[in-house]
């Protein structure tokens, strides 16, 4: 029979597989036992609403056995099963999981250290083994099928025979290399043992295993017993979902090793918080805040929700119902036996329990965010740093609904602190005199540090709190007040110093003033005398209402609006640049101008706005030398 080859993608994760010199060459069997219990859970689910499965949830089990002679190690469940097209679309390819795309787009080198941080699923038992069987006969058809493969020189798929609906993965193990039971080890019942009490405990099924046990022969004298062997089932797991124990039970190794494994996720989890309720809803929840932030998270291709159980059945794997939308990075479990179990996406929308536990687990995150905050701040700035931006769009949605309960959370670069503070810090110490929340927005620290508009404020000793992200300017916006304080722009509108000096303008001043607005024309709303200004000449403002940073936001995301904040140039009239201005105006007119376009240009490039003519700028500034 002709030979089918695998995918491209899959060879190459194959070969990887054969050849591996990964030295926890183990997992292999929690990555098939895994596969085992995931098409358990799928018949198990059907088997709630259709009679004809004909199977309780007492009767589902994986098993194991061993044939030393044969060598081969056997992984077998009730499951679902597999059609002869699933053989070829879930064993043929690789799965076209998130996981893999990043592992491919690793070096070579970081292979090993992917087999064993991801797991690769069922190409990993070629770790161990040199010839592959899956026998599998799919819930639903008659015809059985078989899929056999030594390896990445093809598979071929061939008719079978199976009684009943599941599947056989038959390991062919290895021979030993130079090292002394290199995989025979994988042939021991004691091996199996443990490894099964180590990575799959909590397998939500039995793994069974057939065992010696030595008994004494029934009709053997009490005083010189004999013993024969007998071989009975033992059942390998204890079952007992992670989530179902206490968290003072579980080991921080038993947490990470549960995380990686099932969300796919390189690095062990930032913070667990594990949740058991009961009164209007029972349930029982497992939550993961990521120390990393997903590798597909950005990207469409990212499938936010927990999992979802009823009574230990798994009804559903992404429900998105159960977290806000800012808190979709959350990995997690949910567990409840109040739910109905044939609930389908639509309904679940509606669900009254899912929206008391989804508001709960809202809560829950937000606190354990706030203990993060005040017990571990750096572990929270490292959490702030990966998943700030979320909490932020959660503050900014729903016409900030939820700004009350997120914004302690926040996190802005103070000005005078050099490092990062709360709303509240910066509430705590401002001067009772002081009546706003200063902020100032643009690209980075430093371009913000050297913005004129925030001299006189830190001439004054006055925090401002800078943003670096888009999406701090709009916060400051929908926030509107904390602590009864207003958030001012340090930047864009009217400090509202009272206690400072209004810029004192001569008649002549004004008449400059004028001189430079008429000769910018509509290119700017007004001209004005400003009272941030020290040293430097000039600055743009927007004044209230839309800033240069939201014009920039709307710029990028849609041009059509054409969102234009104000621009209103504030000029410092003790400034040599002006006063020089002043005096060639009405000797040299035309010089005047040209100062007046330095100017206005000059305060654009401030403003990182662009110039509409850069060329014709330059030209204008080197025609000044001359
Ligand atoms: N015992 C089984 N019964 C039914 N289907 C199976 C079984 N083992 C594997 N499969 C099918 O083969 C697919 C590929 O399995 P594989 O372990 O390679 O990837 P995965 O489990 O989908 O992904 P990952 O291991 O990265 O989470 C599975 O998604 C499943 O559809």
């Amino acid at each position: 029979m002709r030979k089918k080859q695998f995918k491209a993608e899959s060879k190459r994760l194959l070969d990887l597989m054969v050849n591996s010199i990964y030295t926890h060459k183990e997992i292999f069997l929690r990555e098939i036992i895994s596969n085992a219990s995931d098409a358990i859970d799928k018949l198990c689910y059907l088997s709630l609403t259709d009679d004809k499965v004909g199977l309780n949830r007492g009767d589902f089990a994986i098993t194991i056995s061993v044939d030393k002679d044969a060598r081969t190690l056997t992984v077998s469940d009730n499951g679902i099963g597999m059609s002869a097209d699933e053989l070829e679309n879930n064993l043929g390819v690789i799965a076209s999981s998130g996981s893999y795309k990043f592992r491919r787009e690793q070096s070579e080198d970081a292979d090993t250290d992917i087999i064993g941080q991801f797991g690769v699923g069922f190409y990993s038992a070629f770790m161990v083994a040199d010839h592959i069987t899956v026998v599998t006969k799919k819930y639903g058809e008659t015809q059985a099928w078989k899929w056999e493969s030594s390896g990445a020189e093809g598979y071929t798929v061939t008719e079978a025979e199976r009684d009943a609906v599941g599947t056989d993965i038959i390991m062919h193990i290895k021979e030993d290399g130079e090292e002394a039971g290199e995989f025979s080890r994988y042939l021991e019942d004691w091996t199996i043992k443990s490894l099964v009490k180590k990575y799959s405990d909590y397998i939500r099924f039995p793994i069974k295993m057939l065992l010696p046990h030595s008994v004494k022969k029934p009709d053997s004298p009490d005083d010189k017993p004999e013993y024969e062997t007998v071989y009975e089932w033992e059942t390998l797991n204890s079952m007992v979902p992670l989530w179902q124990r206490k968290k003072s039970e579980v080991t921080k190794e038993e947490y990470d090793e549960f995380y990686q494994q099932r969300f796919g996720e390189m690095a062990p989890p930032q913070s667990v918080i594990s949740v058991s309720a009961e009164g209007a809803v029972t349930y029982k929840a497992l939550l993961f805040l990521p120390s990393k932030v997903p590798n597909l998270y950005y990207t469409q291709d990212f499938k936010p929700g927990l999992q979802l159980y009823s009574a230990g059945v798994m009804i559903m794997d992404h429900c998105q119902e159960l977290l806000p939308e800012y808190f979709s990075f959350v990995r997690g479990v949910v567990d409840s036996p109040d739910l109905s179990l044939n609930i389908s996406r639509e309904l679940l929308q509606h669900d009254r329990q899912l929206k008391i536990i989804s508001s709960n687990l809202e809560k829950k995150i937000i606190s354990e965010l706030k203990k993060m905050l005040s017990d571990d701040r750096a572990g929270y700035e490292k959490f702030y740093e990966n998943f700030g931006r979320a909490l932020k769009v959660g503050v900014l949605n729903q016409f900030g609904e939820k700004r009350e309960s997120l914004q302690e959370l926040l996190l802005f670069y103070s000005s005078t602190e050099k490092k990062l503070v709360t709303l509240r810090e910066y509430a705590d110490r401002m001067p009772e005199s002081q009546k706003y929340i200063y902020y100032a927005a643009g690209d980075t620290l430093e371009a913000i540090d050297s913005l004129p508009q925030t001299e006189l404020l830190k001439e004054r000793g006055t925090e401002i709190l800078y943003c670096t992200d888009r999406a701090d300017e709009f916060l400051a916006d929908s926030l509107r007040t904390y602590d009864g304080k207003e958030f001012r722009s340090a930047v864009d509108g009217d400090l509202g110093l009272e206690d400072e000096p209004k810029p004192q303008e001569s008649e002549s001043d004004k008449e400059c003033l004028a001189f430079i607005k008429e000769t910018l024309g509509d290119r700017v709303d007004e001209v004005k005398a400003s009272q941030k200004l020290k040293s430097h000449p000039v600055c743009m403002t927007s004044g209230d209402g839309l800033t240069f940073e939201m014009e920039k936001y709307f710029q990028a995301v849609q041009p059509e609006l054409s969102m234009k904040a104000k621009r209103i140039l504030e000029v410092n009239v003790a400034h040599p640049a002006f006063l020089k201005l002043e005096s060639v105006r009405a000797t040299d007119p035309e010089l005047a101008k040209k100062y007046a376009e330095v100017l206005y240009n000059q305060a654009l490039l401030i403003a990182g706005l662009p110039l509409a003519d850069p060329s014709g700028y330059t030209d204008l500034v080197c025609s000044l030398w001359s």
